[in-house]
């Protein structure tokens, strides 16, 4: 845009001086400069990748291999890829129409993106250091996000933020001593569904999973326990927060990849995040001033350890409330998203789900309830899980990309400093060259047979990494791991899960906000497997 402008004011200053500036002059001259413009905005989408990809070249004249990719539109390239509900699969199928699964560029707006469809170039993007940045968004800097784990520019603050999350949240040692409270929920749970599916018939088990994942991480952070029985306004409350918050991040903010339409605000993220952080800041104001007000000899929840913290690693009270209010966030719809995909293959899968059943049956048996500790021998369950995690990962594209902090090269291609990287994790996870039918259902391809390793899903292997890899790989994959293990034995150990009807099956439609849910809620009729007491 600068070299458009700066054509124009040439021209404008050419005639000035010839002293040629009639009103005719003017009209004429600011016709060329407008038509100059757009030739330069014409030259620069003709470059394969669209705009942004074309400026970046006609100013720096690199030898260099292109990347492939879509144009898109002048202006704006390929913004239609982003906006759509469906980004991954759009991604996936434009990746493949233009030979690009290695590696794609395209434009959104003035913003340069790469993407990958392939593990090995997925690991060389994630791995190296030089992709270890965010990308700046607006609505992740409004929400206050920049200052907690997430968004956080890569450096000191950040690397002291996860190293405070990694000793205090996500230890072996603290999963375990929560293990007590998701215990208790898991039984709520149970409650709510053997009350609900009496009354109803029917049971829709998003809004409790929803809710019980945000009683879990209120525990864990705030330390504050709800019944999930009951309606609680403090948990209401921090709902609407959480959700207005999803749905912000989860937006592709045109103003992000197009400056000159900042002024606009045009699909009002900005007004509506103004009008979010206040009520944000009061909430978990208010909890870090009862804390004070109860000082413990000992930490008890993550405001304590956060309260607790000297020295260096001392925070500031607004840090405290953005990293706090970061990992209710990301903690909760993650962990439900991905529990209603597991019960909703469970219903479609019947056969799947009477070996899951036979295999509770014999590790835990019907007398009881499961516990954490029964999760280990559950091998086909957890195998149903990566399974899952395969073909409905909740991030997709990885939920937040990342940013090339220098020039790099990645698979034999020139990567300017300030491109945005992604990678398709959904598509790799469906490549039939990565993976066998990789559309049938089969959880057995992660048992492991005798004298096989283990198929790790935890950021090793890319040709499933679900919490991404290297650097800013997820924190919380093995608690989020855990809850969703234990909470699903527990659901299929108490419930056999049946479609509401025999005419009506699963709906696997997808939409991608900041995570990948169902499109629609998962209806199911529920069978208890044991004797309940409500
Ligand atoms: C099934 C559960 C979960 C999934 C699938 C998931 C997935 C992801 C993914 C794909 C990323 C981006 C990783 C990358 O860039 O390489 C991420 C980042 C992150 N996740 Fe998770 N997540 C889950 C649970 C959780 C939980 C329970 C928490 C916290 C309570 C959490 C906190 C975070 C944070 C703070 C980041 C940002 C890390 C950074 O930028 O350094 N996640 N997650």
């Amino acid at each position: 845009m600068a070299t458009e402008l700066d054509t124009s004011s040439l021209l404008l200053a050419l005639l000035s001086k010839c002293s040629l500036l009639t009103q005719t002059n003017l009209a004429l001259s600011l016709i060329v400069a407008s038509l100059a413009c757009l030739a330069v905005s014409l030259f620069y989408w003709s470059h394969p990748g669209g705009p942004a990809w074309g400026k970046y070249f006609s100013h720096r004249r690199h030898q260099t291999k292109v990347i492939p990719g879509p144009r898109g539109l002048p202006f704006i390239g390929s913004m239609s890829l982003m906006s759509n509900t469906l980004a991954h699969r759009c991604i996936a199928a434009t990746a493949e129409k233009f030979g690009a699964k290695r590696l794609m560029a395209f434009s959104l707006g003035e913003t340069r993106m790469i993407v990958t469809c392939n593990p090995d170039v997925a690991k060389e993007i994630l791995n190296s250091s030089v992709f270890a940045d965010r990308p700046v968004k607006e609505s992740a800097y409004s929400l206050m996000f920049n200052r907690a784990i997430g968004f956080a520019p890569y450096g000191v603050y950040w690397r002291t933020l996860r190293k405070i999350a990694s000793n205090h949240l996500f230890s072996p040692r603290q999963i375990k001593r929560s293990e007590t409270q998701r215990s208790v929920i898991a039984n709520q749970i149970t409650r709510c569904l053997v009350k609900q599916s009496n009354t109803e018939g029917l049971c829709f088990a998003r809004d409790l999973i929803k809710t019980a994942s945000l009683n879990n991480m209120m525990c864990s952070v705030f330390g504050k326990e709800y019944e999930l029985e009951h309606e609680h306004e403090e948990v209401r409350e921090l709902s609407e927060l959480v959700d207005e918050g999803y749905d912000l991040l989860g937006k592709l903010n045109w103003t992000d990849h197009l400056p000159w339409l900042s002024e606009l605000d045009p699909q009002r993220i900005r007004s509506r995040c103004s009008t979010l952080v206040p009520k944000v800041n009061r909430f978990v104001n208010r909890i870090i001033s009862d804390h004070r007000a109860q000082a413990r000899d000992s930490p008890s929840d993550f405001v304590d350890v956060l309260l607790s913290l000297d020295g260096p690693d001392k925070l500031s009270d607004p840090d405290m409330i953005a990293v706090l209010w970061e990992m209710i966030f990301r903690g909760t719809d993650t962990v439900a998203v991905l529990i209603e995909w597991i019960l909703a293959r469970m219903v479609l899968h019947p056969d799947v789900q009477s070996t899951v059943h036979r295999e509770l049956d014999q590790i835990v048996g019907r007398s009881r309830a499961v516990e954490e500790s029964d999760v280990a021998s559950l091998v086909y369950l957890t195998a149903v899980v990566k399974e899952v995690l395969r073909l409905h990962p909740p991030g997709p594209l990885l939920s937040w990309s990342r940013l090339a902090i220098t020039d790099t090269t990645i698979d034999g291609h020139r990567v300017p400093a300030g491109t945005t990287a992604m990678v398709n994790m959904w598509a790799i996870a469906r490549d039939p060259q990565v993976w066998e039918s990789p559309l049938e259902f089969k959880p057995e391809r992660f048992v492991a047979k005798e004298g096989e390793v283990e198929f790790s899903v935890l950021g090793s292997d890319l040709r499933l990494a679900p919490f991404g890899s290297g650097r800013r790989i997820c924190p919380g994959k093995n608690l989020g791991l855990a809850t969703v293990t234990f909470w699903t034995a527990t659901l299929l150990h108490e419930f056999e899960w049946r479609p509401p009807s025999d005419e009506k099956t699963v709906d696997l439609s997808e939409k991608l906000r900041l995570s990948c849910e169902m499109a629609n809620p998962l209806a199911a009729k529920l069978r208890p497997r044991r004797s309940f007491s409500v």
